[in-house]
């Protein structure tokens, strides 16, 4: 590992006194892996190993997850530290509710509140970063999301859209990253003494800028990957003294996880009530955390609301509609939206999209071709199986060879699965569609995705 900076381990000999030696240990050691399986498939997961969960993570197991295996590609897991999982917990939004992850990317955070959603309310996943965004984009797409937004914009902006119209609100801050340390060394490299401080006050404008967006009576979660406590009780002590409306919400804190510091701020006693994770005290990378909640009779702007409702053409409508009663057993309910020739399934209540920057409306349904109309990956991700009128079950090195892009043949021996447009599965769970023509099955995996699998034992003489 990189050496720690001799400043680093100076201010947190200074804070944590003879603690600071079993801390700065822990940095040196490897860093805990974890994985959280995915409530809104249906089925359990068979291939991962579910023997010691993340204590405080409803969904979280200790493991390491295969980015190319069946399970990462059709969304039943998510890779995720073990400290980080208990952001969502805090915040745990109920199904219908309206929720704001306001830093988003890559979606560790996303995927976690969605699990509490159940496919109900609205959730806007938004990122400033173009790029990060749209692997935000894909990874609600494999996870089977269908209630969220993935915007593109920056927290002052996106508040000029949606004043007062959050009931939940995460903001898991761009911060100085000391708990990327062990996983990522090149955070150590951007570390210097003056780093925590640059990072408070863009915190400070961005807290200030989420809140504009949170209902009285809302809860906004505050949660940094660090341990400085400028980034963490002092722009909680920043906000408790800005904002009067505001106050900290004592949470259950589980065995191994710290109570923040007030000696670390200004002194001001609530905040013990906010939560330190360190990698000293749990199997955890590290993590700073904050429930705040909005008195309900404060006063500020609040949405007038205006939903969004369908755009489609006649022929569009029939497009989809034939495509719809070929390949699902019912309807879709919700309201259709067209976007350029893709077509989505807004999420219930989606406000105006007008001059927002949006890089998924909703539950991906396909794309209007010449006189036909192709279905999405996403569509195959998001709902049950059972949902489809023609199945295909895949072999292993089908998959394999599905996920690498090629041409399947039905083998002789196979039971009839249909004509035309087939879910594809694998171990039970939808990978993506193909079209039957003979005994020849089309390949519609999305081209940016195809990848080489390795078998078992090709990994094993790797
Ligand atoms: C800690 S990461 C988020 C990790 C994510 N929540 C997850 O769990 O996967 C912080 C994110 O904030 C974004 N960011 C940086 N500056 C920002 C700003 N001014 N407003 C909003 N987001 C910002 C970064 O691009 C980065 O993706």
């Amino acid at each position: 590992m990189t050496a720690l900076p001799t400043a680093f381990i100076e201010k947190y000999q200074t804070l944590l006194g003879p603690e600071a030696q079993s801390f700065l240990a822990a940095l040196q050691a490897e860093p805990s892996k974890a994985y959280r399986i995915n409530p809104l498939k249906e089925q359990s997961v068979a291939d991962t190993d579910t023997a010691v969960p993340v204590p405080w993570s409803r969904f979280g197991y200790y493991g390491q997850i295969d980015g190319h295996s069946p399970a990462h590609t059709t969304g039943q897991v998510y890779s995720q530290e073990p400290s980080a999982q208990l952001v969502a917990e805090l915040a745990a939004p109920k199904p219908g509710s309206r929720v704001l992850d306001l830093a988003a990317a890559p979606g560790g955070k996303t995927t976690h509140l969605a699990s509490f959603m159940q496919g109900q309310g609205l959730l806007v996943a938004n990122e400033i970063n173009y790029k990060r965004a749209k692997i935000l984009s894909e990874n609600v797409e494999r996870f089977g999301i269908r209630n969220a937004l993935v915007t593109n914009h920056d927290a002052q902006t996106l508040s000029q859209h949606f004043p007062g119209y959050f009931d939940t609100i995460v903001l898991d801050a761009p911060c100085s990253g000391e708990g990327m340390f062990r996983k990522d060394p090149a955070a150590i490299q951007y570390w210097h003494p003056d780093y925590p401080a640059e990072n408070a006050r863009r915190q400070k404008e961005i807290l200030t800028d989420a809140l504009k967006m949170l209902k009285p009576g809302g809860d906004l979660i505050y949660s940094t990957c660090t341990f400085a406590p400028e980034e963490d009780e002092q722009v909680i002590a920043w906000a408790l003294k800005t904002y009067p409306d505001l106050s900290i919400v004592p949470v259950a804190r589980p065995e191994g996880v710290d109570a923040g510091r007030p000696e670390w701020a200004d002194g001001n006693p609530a905040l013990a009530d906010t939560l330190r994770l360190f990698p000293h005290h749990l199997a955890g990378e590290g993590h700073f955390m904050a429930k705040l909640h909005r008195s309900a009779t404060a006063e500020i702007d609040q949405s007038q609301g205006n939903v969004e409702r369908t755009n489609l053409t006649v022929e569009q409508r029939q497009s989809w509609n034939a495509l719809a009663k070929e390949l699902l057993r019912e309807p879709l309910d919700g309201v259709l939206y067209a976007f350029g020739d893709q077509l989505y399934r807004l999420p219930e209540g989606t406000p105006s999209l007008k001059q927002l920057h949006v890089l998924r409306p909703g539950l991906h349904l396909g794309t209007f071709k010449k006189k036909r109309f192709e279905p999405s990956l996403a569509l195959a991700l998001a709902l049950p199986v059972a949902a489809f009128r023609h199945q295909y079950a895949l072999t292993d090195q089908q998959w394999r060879d599905y996920v690498h892009g090629d041409v399947l043949m039905l083998p002789a021996q196979a039971k009839d699965p249909g004509k035309g447009w087939l879910l594809l599965t694998i171990n039970g769970f939808g990978t993506g569609f193909g079209k039957r023509v003979d005994r020849q099955i089309k390949n519609f995996y999305p081209k940016g995705l195809r990848f080489l699998a390795r078998t078992t034992e090709q990994d094993a003489v790797k």
